[in-house]
C-alpha cells in the first residue's frame, strides 16, 4: 500500500502487479495450495473488514490474467471486489495480473479479435494491426501506454510480463531488492530516474527539430547542451 500510495501521489495513475504467473502453476503443488489459501484468507480478510476494504474504496481494482485457470470461489471474490471498485470517483488504478503471461496475453488478443470477425475477414489481415492487438489484450483498451517496468530481487529476466507494452520508450530497471523490502523511497528514486531521462529524450528531440546541422555538429552540440547527470544516480545502484 506504501508503494502504491507514492505512485498515486507521485500522478503515476495506473499501477501493474505481476502477482501470480501461468508459469508459476508448475511449481510444487504444496507451494501453488499455500499460496492460494493464502489469498483466500487475505480475500475474506478484505470483504469482512469494511475498515481495510475503505483503504482501497478510491482504486479502481483490475484483474489481468486468464481467468479460465483461477479457481471459481476466489474468481468469484475477484470479481465481486473489481464490480465494487469499477465506478470510483478517482482515476486511479491497481491491475492484478492474476494469472498471466505476455504469451498467454497475445493469443487471447487474437482469440478474441478472431471471435469476433468471420474467418474469410481475418485472412485479409486488415483485422490483425497494433492497434486491435492492444486493444483486445487483456488491460482493454485505452490503457495508457507502459512507461516504466520493474524487475525485483536481482533477476535480470522479464518472465514473461508486459512483453506487448514495453513498446519503443518504455524504461526497463532491474533492481536486487526483494519485494517485500520494495520501499517508497526505491519506487521515488526509480521515477525520478525515469523523469530525468524523459525530460533528456524531450530535450534532445527539441534541439534536433531546432538545428538544421549536420549529424556529427548535432550531437557534439546535443551533449553541450544536455543537463547534468542527476546526483540520485548513484543511489539506484545498489
Ligand atoms: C498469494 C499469492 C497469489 C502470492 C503469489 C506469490 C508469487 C508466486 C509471486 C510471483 C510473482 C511473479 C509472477 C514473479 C515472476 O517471477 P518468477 O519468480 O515467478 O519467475 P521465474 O520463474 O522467471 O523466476
Amino acid at each position: 500500500m506504501k508503494v502504491l500510495n507514492t505512485c498515486y501521489k507521485l500522478g503515476i495513475l495506473h499501477v501493474t502487479v505481476y502477482a501470480f504467473s501461468i508459469e508459476n502453476f508448475n511449481r510444487s503443488k504444496e507451494e501453488v495450495d499455500t499460496l492460494f489459501s493464502l489469498l483466500r484468507d487475505r480475500l475474506k480478510f478484505i470483504s469482512e473488514k469494511e475498515e481495510s476494504y475503505a483503504r482501497f474504496n478510491s482504486i479502481r481494482i483490475k484483474i489481468i490474467g486468464n481467468r479460465t485457470m483461477i479457481p471459481s470461489d476466489i474468481l468469484k471474490d475477484l470479481e465481486d471486489i473489481e464490480e465494487r471498485t469499477k465506478n470510483v470517483s478517482s482515476a486511479k488504478v491497481l491491475n492484478v495480473c492474476f494469472p498471466y503471461t505476455s504469451r498467454d496475453d497475445i493469443v487471447h488478443s487474437i482469440q478474441s479479435i478472431a471471435s469476433q470477425v468471420e474467418l474469410k475477414e481475418i485472412e485479409s489481415n486488415e483485422h490483425i494491426t497494433l492497434e486491435t492487438l492492444t486493444n483486445n489484450m487483456y488491460m482493454g483498451p485505452n490503457t495508457p501506454p507502459l512507461d516504466i517496468l520493474i524487475r525485483t530481487s536481482g533477476h535480470t529476466r522479464l518472465s514473461d510480463f508486459m512483453l506487448w507494452q514495453c513498446n519503443y520508450n518504455c524504461m526497463i530497471e532491474f533492481v536486487d531488492t526483494l519485494w517485500p523490502n520494495f520501499r517508497a523511497w526505491d519506487i521515488m528514486s526509480i521515477i525520478m530516474k525515469w523523469s530525468y531521462y524523459r525530460t533528456l529524450q524531450l530535450e534532445q528531440q527539441r534541439i534536433m527539430s531546432n538545428k538544421k546541422t549536420d549529424n556529427q555538429k548535432l550531437s557534439t552540440d546535443i551533449l553541450k547542451e544536455l543537463p547534468p547527470h542527476p546526483p540520485f544516480a548513484s543511489i539506484t545502484q545498489h
